[in-house]
């Protein structure tokens, strides 16, 4: 049995935004989306592990609208399990070649933006002509990384550990269908 026990971390948190909500965000998201890439195929780069259940649902959303998506997935993780981040792990690279092509990122928040911005930067080493970033999620405090800023976004969170909807509380919760934000 984990130290963290997932019972007591919802019952010390608030539900902020619940699945009716954010799969309404993320339908409005997949409009914007499409109209930008009319014509085009990008890559789509799931950031696992919490990417996951944001990076499906908008993908579908897209292909209700008719916009088709190359799929490959990466993992680089600096929480790693944690309430605070440290030095970004890469723990998976995408196979795909990235050269010309334009990238859209998915991942479930943006917090001090270093995990993206990394990310984004790796894209662009390998010859990517665009990278795009689509966030769950963004934090609203001013500790952001500069130049680094989702191009779409669902939701603004707290300035407080959030999980749910693919984000974790020490691994554990990543598939409750809201997101909830620590007291
Ligand atoms: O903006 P930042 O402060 O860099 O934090 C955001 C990143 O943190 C989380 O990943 P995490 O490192 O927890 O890995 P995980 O997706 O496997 O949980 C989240 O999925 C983002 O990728
Ligand atoms: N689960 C989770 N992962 C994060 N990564 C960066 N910030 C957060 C957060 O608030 N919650």
């Amino acid at each position: 049995m984990s130290n963290h026990d997932l019972a007591a971390a919802l019952e010390n948190a608030d539900l902020i935004f619940d699945r009716r909500s954010l799969e309404r965000e993320i339908a409005r998201m997949a409009v914007r989306i499409r109209n930008d890439y009319a014509g085009a195929r990008p890559v789509y780069l799931t950031v696992m592990h919490g990417g996951l259940p944001f990076a499906a649902q908008l993908a579908m959303e897209l292909g209700q609208r008719g916009l088709d998506l190359e799929f490959d997935y990466l993992h680089a993780t600096r929480y790693r399990g944690a309430t605070t981040g440290a030095d970004l792990v890469w723990k998976h690279r995408p196979a795909t070649p990235l050269r010309g092509r334009r990238v859209l990122l998915a991942d479930d928040i943006v917090d001090e933006g270093h995990t993206l911005h990394a990310i984004r930067a790796w894209c662009l080493e390998q010859g990517a002509a665009e990278v795009r970033i689509a966030a769950l999620a963004v934090k609203a405090h001013d500790r952001c990384v500069e130049g680094l800023c989702a191009d779409y976004v669902g939701v603004e969170v707290p300035d407080r550990y959030v999980f749910g909807y693919g984000m974790d509380f020490h691994e554990q919760g990543r598939n409750l269908p809201a997101i909830y934000a620590l007291r």
